[in-house]
């Protein structure tokens, strides 16, 4: 490896040295960051007990561990699943190759549903379809404090992550998660649905930077030939899920706004409208019976 490091061979300040000057190299955005991030989670101390002294040594266990982690990370393997973990609103969640990394963009879901129901104790009965890490419906159960949740999702080891994270964020007495596909084991009727369903378009995945399209699972990614499949499954289904005054949230590609509200207002639903992220993109719909 290139480049001088200050430190002594096998200390922290060296690890962290090195390990930087290869993420660089590999063109990762924040290389001295994320090399702190691993080594941190490599010796289980937080990454300011690391800074506090970086001159202390590495025990090999932890720089064996740190250098699978960093073999990985410059093959591509997403942050978040070499360190199992990942923020969303006010969550530390558990992250797993069975489904997507939750998104920043994903929080305007949230901001929409808090704009919908002021008084949050009106809010009983949450509906999370495809849920996957369960971001959405434990972060909706964190805000409105009367509410009971259900998560659904396609894939058995997602929503068996769902209800870790649940009981990880004190969520599990609140919150029931089911393995199937979209509503078809549902009954009854929800004050609030969320959903962030697989929205990309079959052709398009193969561009989409190398960190997701080799790392994060189809089956959280691909919405069919034109990026609507789920949409279609979803318009089936809210009508019959939602309650008189009930509200749907239903995350959207870039563009697909449009698109997405005439399968809606096609099913006999209403579309009252729709929120934008923070890039400007209107990211979250809004659906109405
Ligand atoms: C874009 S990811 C969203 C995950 C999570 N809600 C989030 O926002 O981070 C879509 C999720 O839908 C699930 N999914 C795909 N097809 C499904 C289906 N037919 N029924 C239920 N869930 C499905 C995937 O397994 C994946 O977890």
């Amino acid at each position: 490896m290139s480049g001088f490091c200050a430190d002594p061979e096998g200390s922290v300040g060296a690890f962290l040295c090195r390990a930087g000057q290869h993420l660089r190299a590999a063109a990762i955005p924040q290389p001295r960051m994320e090399a702190r991030m691993l080594l941190s989670h490599a010796m289980g101390v937080t990454q300011e007990a690391l800074l506090r002294d970086p001159r202390a040594p590495v025990p090999g266990a932890a720089a064996a561990h740190f250098a699978e982690m960093l073999r990985r990370r410059l093959d591509g393997a997403p942050m978040a699943y070499l360190t199992g973990s990942q923020g969303f609103w006010t969550l530390d969640l558990a992250t797993s190759p069975d489904t997507l990394i939750p998104r920043a963009d994903t929080e305007a879901l949230i901001e929409a549903a808090l704009e919908l129901f002021p008084e949050r104790a009106a809010v009983g009965r949450i509906l999370d379809l495809g849920t996957g890490t369960g971001a959405i419906l434990l972060a909706a159960l964190a805000e409105f404090p009367a509410a009971f949740g259900v998560g659904v999702d396609l894939v058995p080891g997602a929503a068996a992550l769902a209800a870790r994270n649940a009981r990880r964020n004190a969520l599990g007495e609140r919150c029931a998660f089911l393995a199937g596909s979209w509503a078809e084991a549902l009954a009854g009727r929800f004050d609030l649905i969320l959903s962030n369903p697989p929205y990309i378009e079959s052709a398009a995945i193969a561009g989409l930077m190398p960190e997701v399209a080799r790392h994060e699972p189809l089956s959280a990614l691909d919405g069919g030939p034109d990026g609507l499949v789920a949409y279609r499954a979803l318009a089936g289904c809210l009508l019959r899920l939602l309650a008189p005054e009930g509200r749907a949230v239903l995350e959207l590609g870039q563009g697909q706004e449009p698109a997405v509200a005439a399968l809606m207002r096609d099913a006999g639903l209403r579309v009252p409208g729709a929120r934008q992220d923070l890039g400007g993109i209107a990211r979250a719909l809004i659906v109405a019976p």
